[in-house]
């Protein structure tokens, strides 16, 4: 598939990721016009191509530009990403629909669940535009904003029911320092997003606790088992949950002070409390929201979430955060076994074996891995 001349896109949220994907797009050759709530970041992301507030210091491309029009931002544009908190997003597809062509693409920047109903973005996109999900899209990685307004080099997963919509997407959504793959599996690389969040936020606070790299490193590791349990538990590939938008986003986000989970998890480590770290967080920290949401889901089909369910704890002030651990709630004194991402789906190779036997085949094949992650 060839990249067509110069599309017109639309990116709808200038916070920092919005901002740094309108970057991305308009890097890739995209002709880009981002919507700003804000009359005053709308004209400064025009005129100066800066966005003070939340990329100090970076200097956006010249076919970059904004407006605070709904309207206008969205006028012609053949692909729409949506980068708003999640809470928020119902509230502004209601704005959008109106203004939305029938053949657009949209894409979801977002990593949360909805609280209350507990939709996926995706989900939430297909109610309130009232669209065909094969015109959605998700996209998903190791992805810190900051990094990649740098030009740091990193990749993503482009995921959508509709395998043509994620290449399109794909296409556009890349350049010198940003490799994108593409999936059809949209549960596992949203909640993929969705739930290294929470365990980032339990990194955080076993950090601010004073906790070292074993304890983490068990987190981390029981994490992301906790992680694919529950995404194939709700119809997800356990593949998914070990590439890009699983473990890769996991570990970037785990590791990483920029992180705004991390960073909410280690004030709450320190001894805050939860109104007082969204009191001092001063953008988006989703796990925050969506730990709720994905411990109901989760208990409804029957999927235990140890770690996630004693971030909730610390959140609800029962947990002393020096108390978190990467233990089952058991009450059984029997030593369990460990089950791993590798022996999941045992006999037959599990998981990561699978992936790294069909990955050599195909370099042994001459084929290569653009478009599969
Ligand atoms: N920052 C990052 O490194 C990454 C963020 N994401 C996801 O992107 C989404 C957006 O996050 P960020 O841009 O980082 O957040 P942010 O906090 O930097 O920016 C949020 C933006 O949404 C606007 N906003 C706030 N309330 C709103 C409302 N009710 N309606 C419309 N706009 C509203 C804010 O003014 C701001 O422009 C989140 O779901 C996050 O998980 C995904 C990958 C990377
Ligand atoms: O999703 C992210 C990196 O991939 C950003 O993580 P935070 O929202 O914790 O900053």
């Amino acid at each position: 598939m060839s990249r067509k001349t110069t599309a017109r896109v639309a990116v709808l949220g200038t916070g920092s990721w919005g901002t740094t994907f309108g970057k991305i797009l308009a890097d890739g050759g995209s002709h880009v016009t981002m919507w700003a709530r804000r009359p005053e970041l709308a004209a400064e992301i025009a005129k100066s191509h800066r966005n003070s507030d939340y990329l100090p210091g970076v200097q956006l491309p010249n076919n970059l530009t904004a407006t605070a029009n709904l309207a206008d931002a969205l006028k012609g544009a053949q692909q729409v990403f949506i980068a708003v908190p999640s809470q928020s997003l119902r509230e502004n597809l209601a704005a959008i629909r109106p203004h939305i062509e029938p053949t657009t693409i949209v894409v979801s920047l977002m990593k949360g669940v909805e609280r209350g109903t507990g939709l996926r973005m995706s989900e939430v996109i297909a109610q309130g535009l009232d669209i065909d999900p094969a015109r959605i899209a998700v996209a998903s990685g190791p992805n810190l904003a900051l990094e990649i307004a740098r030009e740091q080099p990193t990749a993503a997963v482009i995921s959508s029911q509709s395998l043509e919509t994620a290449q399109a997407v794909a296409l556009l959504a890349r350049n010198k320092y940003f490799r994108t793959f593409v999936n059809t599996d949209v549960i596992g690389t949203e909640f993929g997003g969705v739930l290294k969040n929470l365990i980032a936020v339990a990194i955080g606070i076993v950090d601010g606790v004073g906790y070292g790299e074993n304890t983490k490193a068990s987190i981390i590791t029981r994490g992301l088992v906790e992680m694919t349990d529950f995404a194939v538990a709700q119809g997800a590939k356990a593949e998914t949950l070990s590439g890009l938008a699983g473990l890769g986003d996991l570990i970037a986000t785990c590791q990483s002070p920029l992180s705004r989970n991390n960073t909410a998890g280690r004030l709450l480590g320190q001894g805050y409390s939860f109104p007082a770290v969204v009191k001092q967080m001063q953008q988006t920290a989703e796990g925050l929201a969506s730990v709720a949401p994905v411990l109901e889901l989760a208990r409804s089909i029957g999927v235990e979430m140890p770690i996630v369910e004693q971030v909730k704890q610390v959140l609800d002030g029962t947990l002393d955060p020096k108390d978190i651990a990467p233990h089952l709630t058991t009450d059984s004194d029997e030593p369990q076994g460990e089950r791993t991402n590798d022996d999941r789906e045992a006999p037959g190779g599990g998981v990561v074996w699978r992936s790294f036997k069909r990955a050599f085949d195909q370099l042994r094949h001459g084929r290569g891995s653009a478009s599969g992650d």
